[in-house]
């Protein structure tokens, strides 16, 4: 298993530039993979972390999506739009991991960078959507996708990162390197209508 080149694909069809996922340094994170696997050589020859493609949507990305949330019933049009619109506006870096033998998505994990004028003119990165098929689960991949989103938001060049999650999954996230802050720590919502 060699580091991907992602030349199978035009550059036009990535959402973001794959080549910037060959550049990260695994070992600038706390967490502790055993065995060591990194977005460039994630294990498996069958595995491959990349950036979201246009023609994901006939790969199970919704599907995928689905066992996070809902996601309501999303047009092959609706996705091409929205795919068209990330890639335009910039600052949308969908991460997706394949098993390449069935040709499906089976993790995913989004870094969003917000552009601000604080902190001189500084770029703060999100952590969103973070879910792998339930039949993959247990064998690092939820690691290994949220590892490669955080190095990916320090390559780009965010000062800082940040999550909301469930309870149950302080733990997961503490051991990749997030950390409660101490009257800092509270996410607060306003929910106007249900978007699904
Ligand atoms: C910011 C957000 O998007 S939060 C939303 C997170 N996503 C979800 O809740 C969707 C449903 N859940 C999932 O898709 C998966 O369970 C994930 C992504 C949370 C974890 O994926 P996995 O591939 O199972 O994780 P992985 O195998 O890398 O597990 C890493 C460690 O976290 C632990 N862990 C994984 N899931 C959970 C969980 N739900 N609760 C507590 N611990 C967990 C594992 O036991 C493992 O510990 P170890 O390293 O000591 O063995």
């Amino acid at each position: 298993m060699g580091i991907e080149k992602f030349t199978d694909v035009k550059p036009s069809e990535y959402l973001y530039n794959p080549e910037i996922l060959t550049r990260l340094d695994f070992s600038r994170s706390p967490a502790t993979f055993s065995p060591k696997i990194s977005a460039a050589q994630p294990g498996e020859e069958w595995l491959k972390v990349r950036p979201l493609q246009r023609s994901d949507y006939d790969k199970g990305f919704l599907q995928l999506l689905g066992q996070l949330t809902s996601v309501g019933n999303v047009s092959k049009k609706q996705f091409d739009e929205r795919f068209t619109q990330m890639k335009q506006s910039g600052g949308y870096y969908v991460t997706v991991i394949e098993d390449t033998r069935v040709g499906r998505l089976i993790g995913a994990a989004t870094l969003t960078v917000e552009q601000k004028f604080i902190h001189n003119c500084s770029l703060r990165g999100r952590l969103e959507d973070v879910v792998v098929n339930d039949t993959y689960r247990g064998k690092q991949l939820g690691k290994l996708i949220v590892v490669t989103v955080s190095l990916l938001a320090q390559e780009v060049g965010c000062y800082k990162m940040s999550l909301d999650c469930k309870d149950k999954l302080i733990k997961f996230y503490e051991t990749l390197g997030y950390k409660m802050e101490a009257g800092n720590s509270n996410a607060m919502n306003m929910r106007f209508e249900d978007p699904s």
